[in-house]
């Protein structure tokens, strides 16, 4: 049966960051950490100063257990909606094509520069074999 995931951006996740109404993006992941913040070993102060942010690499940074792993997926509530930010790969995989179009352009373009080497050797080689 299909799942349905409520998508948040980072701007809604953003307008829950005090004591009683804490959420925290990790991982493309958004989690309602309202009622574990006092309970959270790291503090609640981590918490509070991660919201309106992507926390992973404070995350991982911390090195949670894999039972803090299980536990943390019961307070996830969506995931972040990442349509209204730019896609670096994206971006950066349409430069890499735009240079090798670019270099495929050149390459089409000077093709007499090659020919024209390989002609010349050609008549040299000939001319000087038949001097001898
Ligand atoms: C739903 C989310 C989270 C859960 C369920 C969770 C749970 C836990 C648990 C169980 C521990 C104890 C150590 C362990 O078992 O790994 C811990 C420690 C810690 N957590 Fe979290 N955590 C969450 C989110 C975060 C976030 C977003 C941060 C940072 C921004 C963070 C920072 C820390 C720190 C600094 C420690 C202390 C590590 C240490 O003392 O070595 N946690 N957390």
């Amino acid at each position: 049966m299909p799942t349905l995931t409520k998508l948040y951006t980072m701007q809604e996740a953003s307008e829950h960051n005090s004591a009683g109404d804490c959420w925290v993006v990790v991982d493309g992941k958004v989690y309602d950490v309202s009622s574990y913040l006092e309970e959270h070993p790291g503090g609640d102060d981590v918490l509070l100063q991660a919201t309106g942010k992507d926390a992973t690499d404070e995350f991982e940074d911390a090195g949670h257990s894999k039972s803090a792993r299980e536990l943390m997926e019961s307070f996830c509530v969506g995931e972040l909606d990442t349509s209204d930010i730019p896609q670096l790969e994206i971006i950066s995989k349409k430069q890499t094509n735009y240079f090798s179009e670019k270099l495929v352009d050149l390459s089409k373009q000077y093709w007499v520069v090659p020919v024209a080497a390989v002609g010349i050797s050609v008549v040299v080689t000939f001319l000087y074999l038949r001097k001898k």
